[in-house]
């Protein structure tokens, strides 16, 4: 026995084996009669390398043979002629099958006879079974220490709280992140009902109906915070409950509610590229801006809408160039048809070439059976939108001349040719004249678009529209969560109005998202504008330009100006139609008369 085995030996006292002596004994073990001669017990012992053999009288214990106990009544005169009754050992020490090992380890007996409560021997239990046995419980308790280690550590390293109660609703655990979050200790906590340490809960609840409640609000340090309670179930039995609290609380769900949104809506677009799209109902009205600059593309694009000359739209990515070629497409004589959008760049460029003008049945591997018509066919007396015209590879950009100049398309893998009558608006942020300049777009394919051009400036030349933008979207995001009203805080107005918005109206849109979601209050204050918003954006030479902008007091005040002059219009355009009688106007704009008459007084 090396070392380590001995010292572990000494140890094992301390440990509680609890094994059942049957799980480890040797079982049918040789034996001897009352009559079997010495002899025979040395030649068995022998043969099977064992010091000891029972003594059995009808399967019943009466005593035990040792090698030591023969070799002493060798030397003492008996012979191997004797029979074993004379020498052995008679009260012996036994144990019984349902015994723990450590039980059989304080006995100390090299080798114990398992016997029933008949007193029958069913197996002997030796101090290497005993031994077996001890280092299969230990490797066992071992593991059990190792996973009570890891669930400690998953406990302490969740990001929610996790409490977790008896069927009583007594606290077995409770999570750091909990303690913090009710501001008490471990200690404190652990072995009181969950009721005396969670506000509102209904953990207790669960433990004893065993249903579970996800996602449920609960109001907690006067915060809705969403939380999960599962019941634990043992062989068909609630034993207890898991609370579990989601931090982000609600403000998080609406999140993921917004994202969730947004991923299906880019799903549809991307499941159904046959489908033409809707055009929304998009119109002017809905492109929000008072700036002189926005007015301005509004009236070229309202122009533009009655003829069916290709409109070129510019503008850096998000200013809205998408929305104007819907409202364009909304406004004009081929409102009836569809409004069916390509983005150039999205699409790999061996199937831009199918997308745009379709493919016969057999024109390619896995072309669809029946072939497939192209997006120009599709916008057949509609308006065809090429958005990111400016990442169209070279080739495919002379087959859009050849359409454009044509007014044809044919099918890949067809022979003939098909007549179009499509209105098309193309858009780009990329520089189209730089890009002609330097081969890489087509100059005739470029003068084909330039037909009738709206240049979008970005949102950081036209700064009086953030304000209304962010004003419209703050409340129709209350509106599609369900919110009351938020509104900006004066200084949290003007940090947003003094950024560069590189994303332009995009980024707005989902910064005000980003803020109705994760604000816990009606105010939207300084403190919860993102950090990139408070710093100074010196680069890009929009410094000058911003020197140029009007000071952040002005704009509100022209904001007022401009709201004003809409009432005024409003009630002018009203009063005209109702040829100047007040009542009547009043009713119209939905006012009391008295109000009106302040009005006009006012507006006077
Ligand atoms: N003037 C505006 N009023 C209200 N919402 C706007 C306005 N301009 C843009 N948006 C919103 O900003 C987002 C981006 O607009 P849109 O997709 O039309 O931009 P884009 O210029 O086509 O962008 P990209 O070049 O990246 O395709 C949309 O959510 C749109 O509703």
């Amino acid at each position: 026995m090396n070392d380590s085995v001995k010292t572990l030996e000494m140890n094992f006292g301390s440990v509680k084996n609890t094994e059942p002596v049957y799980k480890w004994m040797t079982k049918n073990p040789l034996s001897l009669t009352r009559t079997s001669m010495l002899r025979e017990a040395v030649q068995m012992m022998n043969e099977y390398r064992i010091d000891g053999l029972p003594v059995l009288e009808q399967q019943k214990l009466i005593g035990l043979v040792t090698k030591t106990r023969i070799v002493r009544s060798l030397l003492g005169g008996y012979t191997g002629e004797t029979a074993v009754e004379e020498v052995m050992k008679r009260d012996v020490i036994t144990i019984g099958p349902e015994d723990t090992i450590s039980k059989a380890w304080h006995i100390k007996a090299g080798r114990l006879p398992v016997v029933d409560e008949t007193g029958a021997l069913i197996g002997i239990l030796t101090k290497t079974d005993i031994l077996h046995s001890y280092f299969f419980h230990l490797s066992q308790l071992q593991e059990t220490v190792h996973t009570a280690e890891t669930m400690s550590t998953i406990l302490e390293t969740a990001y929610e709280g996790i409490a977790v109660i008896d069927k009583h609703g007594i606290v077995l655990e409770f999570n750091e992140a909990y303690c913090r979050f009710v501001g008490k200790r471990r200690d404190e906590v652990l072995g009181k009902h969950v009721t005396e340490v969670i506000e509102n809960t209904r953990l207790h609840i669960v433990a004893k109906t065993g249903i579970e409640e996800r996602g449920f609000i609960q109001r907690i340090q006067g915060q809705d915070m969403v939380v999960h309670r599962i019941p634990i179930v043992k062989e068909n039995e609630v034993v207890g409950a898991i609370g579990m609290l989601i931090f982000h609380g609600v403000s998080e769900l609406y999140n993921i509610l917004g994202r969730m949104q947004e991923l299906s809506r880019k799903v549809t677009e991307k499941t159904l590229p046959d489908a033409a799209m809707d055009a929304d109902e998009t119109s002017y009205t809905d492109i929000i801006g008072v700036s002189e600059e926005i007015s301005a593309v509004k009236r070229l694009a309202k122009k533009a809408a009655r003829t069916p000359s290709t409109v070129l739209i510019t503008g850096e990515s998000g200013t809205g160039k998408e929305m104007f070629a819907k409202a364009i497409h909304q406004s004009s004589p081929f409102a009836e048809g569809p409004f069916v959008s390509v983005n150039c760049a999205a699409i790999p460029e061996h199937l831009l070439e199918a997308e745009l003008f379709g493919y016969e049945e057999g024109a390619f591997t896995g072309a669809r059976k029946g072939g497939k018509p192209g997006k120009f066919e599709q916008a057949h007396k509609g308006t065809l939108f090429l958005d990111e015209i400016g990442d169209m590879p070279a080739l495919m950009q002379s087959k859009i001349l050849r359409a454009l100049q044509e007014r044809t398309v044919e099918r890949v893998g067809g022979s003939t040719s098909q007549r179009i009558d499509v209105r098309i608006i193309a858009a780009t942020n990329r520089p189209l004249e730089q890009m002609v300049q330097e081969g890489t777009f087509r100059e005739d394919l470029y003068y084909r678009l330039n037909i009738i051009r709206l240049e979008i400036p970005p949102l950081r030349k036209r700064k009086r529209d953030i304000p209304v933008l962010l004003e419209h979207h703050l409340q129709s995001f209350c509106q599609a969560f369900k919110l009351e009203p938020m509104e900006f805080s004066a200084e949290a107005m003007n940090l947003l109005i003094n950024y560069e918005w590189p994303g332009n109206v995009r980024e707005l849109v989902n910064t005000v998202e980003m803020l109705v979601s994760l604000g816990e209050e009606r105010m939207i204050t300084k403190a919860e504008i993102p950090g990139r918003f408070h710093q100074p954006h010196e680069q890009t030479g929009v410094k000058q330009e911003r020197a140029k902008a009007p000071q952040q007091g002005n704009l509100l005040d022209e904001l007022r100006q401009n709201v004003k002059q809409q009432e005024r219009e409003r009630i002018l355009q009203v009063l005209k139609e109702t040829a100047g009688n007040k009542a009547a106007a009043a009713r119209k704009l939905g006012i009391q008369r008295s109000t009106l008459y302040e009005k006009l007084k006012k507006l006077q």
